[in-house]
Order: structure tokens, then C-alpha cells, then sequence
């Protein structure tokens, strides 16, 4: 991918040390986020790549560094104003309703955009009524967008393990994120898939212009998408930089390139 030319910095990670009793899991860890950017995370199995996006979406809070985000500083990030900055993630495990349909799923995704309590869309029926109207039009876009028009009542639980993945990153897009943390969407999947998903990540990018930050271990898509990528190995930071930077930084290559996973 060529260099593109990218806003402000929007999040800035500095120092950032945590640990699990006397487990260190990250190390003095700086790095930050571009407006528009594509993001990759790497770093062999252990590494704390998902500790990292925890302390992003703030549901991790370090003992050391400093987080800011749009020009304010702070110690840790809390899991509220995660969400109201409009910071939304996957995971690595797919964690969706396996009994609810592909729709109502991605419609989970709307809840911090809708207005109307439970209470209030008792009451104020019609209200409530066309907020939902409104909630569903932005989701039938995202289906369209995702191209799983053919499973919009499927049970997720029923679909193959790829189609699932792409209705969590629907669930993800439903919240309108600014910031989309992305855990591994690749993991498991074929060659298509993977190819499916790595189109949808660059179109997401490109049409929404959301900023993405990614986790994930294949190595010729996170080379072939992302802008910059930090390197981090059993909680230190190895190189940050474009990818052929990383590509070529020895450090890199000694421990972790050089080995499959
Ligand atoms: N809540 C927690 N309590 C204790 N240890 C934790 C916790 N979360 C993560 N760890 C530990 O932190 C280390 C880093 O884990 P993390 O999941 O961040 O790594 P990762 O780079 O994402 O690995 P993988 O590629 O396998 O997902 C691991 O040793 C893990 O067991």
C-alpha cells in the first residue's frame, strides 16, 4: 500500500506499563493513532496485542503511561467514555446471540445510539417507533454494505464460522465507530474469506473514513492493508513504523518474522 496522507493524531499511548500480579504483560508501550489510518498490531501469541485494545477501550487500566485521546490526557480510559468517543470492537472470539438472527444482532449494535429507554418506548410509542424505523434503515445500509442480505434472519449460531465473523464486524459498524478495534477478524479463515474481510476493512476505511486498529497474525494481509504497524513481543515494544519499515527492522525479523505461527 502507498503512504497516504492522514489527519491529526487522535490517540496517543505513552508509557503505557500493565500487569497481572507479578505477570508484566505490557512494557513502557508508546505508540499512537492517526485520524484514517489503518493500524496493525503484531507480536507472536502472548504478546498482549488483546491487552492492548483493552486498555484502548478501557475495559484494562494500566499501572503506568498515559492515554490521550483528542488533546485530553488521562491515566486509564474508562469503559463509558470508551464507547461515547466512539471506540467499538470485535473479538477474537466471536461473541454474538447465537439464537438471534444476523438483524437483530447488528441491531444490538445500535443500543448507545438510541434515545428512546425501555420505558420511554412504552409511553411515547410512536416516538420509539420511529426511532427504531431510523436504527433499522442504518442497519438494512450495514447488511447491504456486507453483502449478507441472504442471511438477515439467519440465526448466527447456524451460519459457518467466516459469515459469523463478518456479522460481528456488522454489530461493530452498527455503533457508527470512530475508532474500530479489530481482534484477529481473519482467525480461521480460509483464503477467500480472508480476502472478503481484508476488502471490507479497506472499505470501511476508505467509505467511512473510520480509523482501524488491528490485531492480526497473518502477515501478508497485515503488510498488504495496514499504514503503520507496532511490533510487540511479550510485552515489549519491538519497532513501529510503515510496514516495510517493520519488515526490515532486524529486531523484528530475529523474533518474530522469522518464525511461523
Ligand atoms: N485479565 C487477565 N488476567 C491475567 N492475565 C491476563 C489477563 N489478560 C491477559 N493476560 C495475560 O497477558 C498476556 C498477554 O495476553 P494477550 O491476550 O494480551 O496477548 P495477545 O498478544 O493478544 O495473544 P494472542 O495472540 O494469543 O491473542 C498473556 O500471558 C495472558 O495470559
Amino acid at each position: 500500500m502507498n503512504e497516504r496522507n492522514f489527519g491529526e493524531v487522535i490517540l496517543d499511548l505513552k508509557g503505557i506499563s500493565l500487569s497481572f500480579g507479578a505477570m508484566r504483560v505490557l512494557n513502557n508501550i508508546s505508540f499512537n493513532v492517526r485520524q484514517g489510518e489503518i493500524r496493525s498490531i503484531i507480536g507472536p501469541n502472548g504478546a498482549g496485542k488483546s491487552s492492548m485494545l483493552n486498555v484502548i477501550n478501557g475495559v484494562y487500566h494500566p499501572q503506568e503511561g498515559e492515554i490521550t485521546f483528542r488533546g485530553e490526557v488521562r491515566k486509564e480510559m474508562k469503559v463509558h467514555e470508551a464507547a461515547g468517543f466512539g471506540i467499538a470492537r470485535t473479538f477474537q472470539n466471536i461473541a454474538l446471540f447465537k439464537g438471534m438472527s444476523t438483524l437483530d444482532n447488528i441491531m444490538t449494535g445500535r443500543n448507545l445510539k438510541m434515545k428512546s429507554s425501555m420505558l420511554a418506548q412504552a409511553i411515547y410509542w410512536g416516538k420509539a417507533q420511529k426511532e427504531e424505523i431510523e436504527h433499522r434503515k442504518k442497519v438494512e445500509e450495514i447488511i447491504d454494505f456486507l453483502e449478507i442480505q441472504a442471511i438477515r434472519k439467519t440465526p448466527v449460531g447456524r451460519l459457518p464460522y467466516g459469515m459469523q465473523k463478518r456479522v460481528e464486524l456488522g454489530r461493530a459498524l452498527a455503533a457508527e465507530p470512530e475508532i474500530l478495534l479489530l481482534d484477529e477478524p481473519m482467525a480461521g479463515m480460509n483464503v477467500e474469506e480472508k480476502e472478503d474481510m481484508s476488502r471490507f476493512v479497506l472499505d470501511i476505511n476508505d467509505e467511512f473514513g473510520t480509523t482501524i486498529v488491528l490485531i492480526e497474525h497473518d502477515m501478508g494481509v497485515v503488510m498488504d492493508i495496514s499504514d503503520r504497524v507496532v511490533v510487540l513481543d511479550y510485552g515489549r515494544q519491538l519497532a513501529d513504523g510503515t510496514p516495510d519499515v517493520v519488515r526490515s527492522n532486524q529486531d523484528v525479523i530475529d523474533a518474530y518474522l522469522g518464525v511461523s505461527h
